[in-house]
């Protein structure tokens, strides 16, 4: 399962980014290189849990654009992206986001009030991203029908099941110096 995802994170270096130790990877970083059939049985495998039941795909820039654009050319649904850019239109949304290395703003624009939407990223760490953006989503109006994340590390993914947000992840790993684990892959026993 997700043979070409737990190949390339084996692969993956790691820098230091302060006190946070920094992979590397195609999925998070675009770097070195992105190659069409790891986005492929991403796309396959997400949509194989949200289904094509919703309005929107929402991610955020940077690298949620390759994920998003895959499933809207497989699904024929169109998506926005959040950005840390803000245009000052109306109804525009600014929200902070707090990662494990970073701090910013982000911006939220083009999602309708009612309209069914399907987030998905590349990681989630801290969770910081995510604890911002879902809660504005749902004040914004949106039914958010699934969150789905390509790669989970540390414990964001289990204190947004505890804010009431279930997040799907498609592998699970640890970080050190020395490389990436992996822990844990969507479908498969431990
Ligand atoms: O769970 P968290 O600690 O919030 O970390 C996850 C976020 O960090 C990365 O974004 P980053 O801001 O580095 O943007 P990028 O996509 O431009 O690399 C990633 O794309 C997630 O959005
Ligand atoms: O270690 C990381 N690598 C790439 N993207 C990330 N987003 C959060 N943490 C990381």
């Amino acid at each position: 399962m997700l043979e070409v995802l737990q190949e390339s994170l084996r692969k993956a270096p790691i820098v230091n980014r302060g006190e946070y130790p920094y992979f590397i990877h195609p999925i998070s970083d675009g770097v070195p290189s992105l190659e069409p059939e790891l986005l492929d049985e991403i796309a396959e495998h997400m949509i194989s849990i949200a289904g094509t039941d919703y309005d929107r795909i929402v991610s955020i820039e940077a690298m949620g654009i390759p994920l998003a654009t895959t499933l809207s050319l497989k699904t024929g649904i169109p998506f926005s992206i959040v950005r840390k850019r803000q245009y000052g239109l109306e109804g525009e949304v600014i929200l902070s986001q707090s990662t494990g290395y970073s701090k910013g703003e982000l911006y939220i624009n083009g999602v309708n009030k009612g309209e069914k939407v399907l987030v998905v990223d590349d990681v989630i760490s801290t969770g910081g991203t995510l604890k911002a953006l879902l809660p504005a989503l749902e004040k914004m109006g949106a039914q958010i029908t699934n969150v789905i994340v390509v790669i989970s590390r540390g414990d964001g993914a289990i204190q947004m099941r505890d804010m009431g947000y279930e997040i799907d992840t498609l592998v699970k790993i640890d970080v050190d110096q020395n490389g990436v684990s992996i822990l844990e892959v969507a479908g498969e026993q431990q």
